[in-house]
């Protein structure tokens, strides 16, 4: 069955076919002598608890990861971890990755100040969005991440707080529109896919392109289709070889798909630029204090002062991050949280009587302090992220042996973690598949391992936006729940997810909603 898979995927595609078998040959010979090149390594690898411990098994195991589609991926691991535990080695090809799910592990890897160069499986990233925070390491990545954290200061946050409203209740509109006549609505993701893409828009790039209205549908299915290839690709090792991948009919789609993607995002630049030419971009506030600017006004003022230090690869590159972290990986919790809110109408109902306290009858707009004193749509969110953790696997290259309680792990290791099982591990979170935002009352938070939750990863390679993504959700489902009843038609166990670099929904239950009566009218644009 294995091989008949990885047969039929080389020959699916004749003109890479003699190149794809060229690079196995190639690949075959240095996985078979690689590890006797280092005695050391090989010595304390083979202290480790291992599913390939020998060639053979090795083979097997990536010829059948090779064979996986984005739905298979998540249940296989599940199942090694519960059957050989929280701590596993695997050789694919020539690559030793080790997985990690124990939270005292966890912690040692990703709290560190030296383990913080990502795996190898980013540097298939690096064509679209090249060297930007979220896959750079060492100087450069020190001196962005230094650059860009003050443009996530919570005075910037603030000045974000009307276009979050605004496009909220842009989104509810059109809920409500494609709900007409008791409509259900069978793509929920679509509709808050193109709102968190309009947010990010105008807050961070400051740029506002309507997707909501219809325009850049091509830059959505782009990121869908590129997000799906490069999944394939770190899978399927054949694909690792750039010239095989390049050959091949999937290549070719992921360069299409890039240029989309580049073009989308040049034309952000272009739009920010042409409104900041004609605007004094000034060093100082009101108040005489040193001015904090947002994200794409600091990269082009940077570009604009010192060409040599900001150059337009230099922007791209980041806008190319931050526009794709910045909304596919919330939309997928706010996703997930509508359709866990329209599942339990007890739970939604919490949420809106708070809601109430807060608002009254008022139709104003949420303010900063407002959403911070959602405390039970927080813990809805919360519990969303445990279930449905965006970023389903986050990994890292060791340049040193990582000392773990139980095991040193060789350098040049791939160390995984992959926060979908952990939130899933019932000796933490007990009954795991039960949606409990309870789960995040304080006393019961009370004595939970600090790394036991991390939805937005932990330590100095962290989520830059995660502040922004909690106003961001907090304001989205806020805003549905202040106007509509959402109702779930289906139940948690129809919902289909994969991972397709982040996690996504293949199957999702209609959701209906309904006005609350009398509000119909206050949804203004
Ligand atoms: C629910 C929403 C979000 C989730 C669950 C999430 C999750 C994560 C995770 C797990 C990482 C670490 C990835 C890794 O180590 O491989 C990360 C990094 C990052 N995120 Fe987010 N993220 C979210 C929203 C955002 C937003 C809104 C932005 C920007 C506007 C953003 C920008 C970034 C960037 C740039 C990095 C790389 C940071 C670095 O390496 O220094 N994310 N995010």
């Amino acid at each position: 069955m294995i091989f008949s898979n990885v047969i039929g995927a080389l020959t699916s595609d004749s003109n890479t076919q003699w190149m794809a078998l060229l690079s196995l040959v190639v690949l075959g010979v240095y996985f078979l002598f690689s590890d006797r090149f280092s005695e050391n390594r090989g010595r304390q690898i083979s202290l480790l608890p291992s599913i390939t411990r020998s060639q053979w098994t090795s083979l097997i195991l990536s010829l059948k990861l090779a064979s996986f589609g984005p739905r298979d991926i998540l249940p296989y691991f599940d199942n090694v971890i519960k059957k050989y535990g929280s701590l596993i080695h695997l050789k694919i090809i020539a690559r030793h990755y080790i997985i990690i799910n124990d939270p005292d592990d966890i912690k040692v890897l990703l709290s560190s100040v030296q383990h913080i160069t990502k795996g190898p499986d980013y540097e298939m990233l690096e064509p679209w969005l090249n060297k930007g925070l979220l896959t750079s390491t060492d100087q450069k990545w020190h001196s962005r991440r230094k650059l860009l954290t003050n443009t996530f200061h919570f005075k910037i946050l603030e000045t974000y707080v009307p276009s979050l409203n605004k496009h909220s209740r842009s989104l509810v509109k059109n809920l409500i529109n494609a709900s007409d006549n008791g409509k259900s609505i069978a793509d929920i993701d679509s509709h808050v896919t193109l709102c968190a893409l309009d947010i990010v828009c105008e807050t961070i790039m400051g740029v506002n392109l309507r997707t909501q209205e219809g325009k850049s549908m091509n830059y959505v299915k782009a990121i869908k289709n590129v997000s799906q290839i490069l999944i394939k690709r770190i899978f399927t090792f054949w694909y690792w070889n750039e010239i095989v991948f390049n050959l091949s009919s999937i290549g070719r789609e992921f360069r299409k798909s890039l240029k989309l993607l580049h073009d989308f995002t040049e034309n952000v630049i272009r739009e920010r630029r042409k409104i900041l030419e004609n605007v004094e971009q000034k060093k100082v506030d009101e108040n005489g204090k040193k001015r904090i600017y947002s994200f794409l006004d600091l990269l082009v003022g940077v570009s604009k002062e010192n060409p040599g230090a900001m150059t337009d690869k230099d922007i791209r590159e980041e806008v190319d991050t931050f526009l794709f972290e910045g909304h596919d990986t919330s939309s997928i919790a706010i996703t997930m949280a509508i359709i866990h809110l329209g599942l339990d109408q007890n739970i939604q109902n919490l949420v809106r009587d708070e809601l109430y306290e807060i608002f009254g009858d008022s139709d104003r707009d949420a303010t900063m302090e407002d959403l911070k004193a959602m405390t039970n749509l927080e813990r809805v969110i919360k519990e969303t992220m445990r279930l449905y953790p965006s970023v389903t696997g986050i990994t890292r290259t060791l340049k040193q042996p990582l000392h773990l309680d139980k095991y040193t792990i060789p350098s040049k290791s791939v160390m995984v973690v992959v926060p979908h099982l952990l939130h899933r591990d019932k000796n933490i979170y007990p009954n795991p598949e039960k949606f409990d935002p309870d789960r995040f009352l304080p006393e019961q938070c009370n004595g939970r391992h600090p790394y036991a939750y991390i939805p937005f990863s932990a330590g100095p390679r962290n989520c830059i936006g995660q502040k922004f993504a909690m106003y961001q959700m907090k304001t989205v489902l806020s805003t549905i729940l202040r106007y509509t009843n959402v109702e779930t038609l289906g139940t948690q166990k129809s919902i289909v997810i994969s991972t397709q670099l982040i996690l996504r929904a293949d199957y999702l239950p209609s959701v209906k909603i309904t006005p609350i009566t009398n509000t119909t009218r206050h949804i203004i644009l």
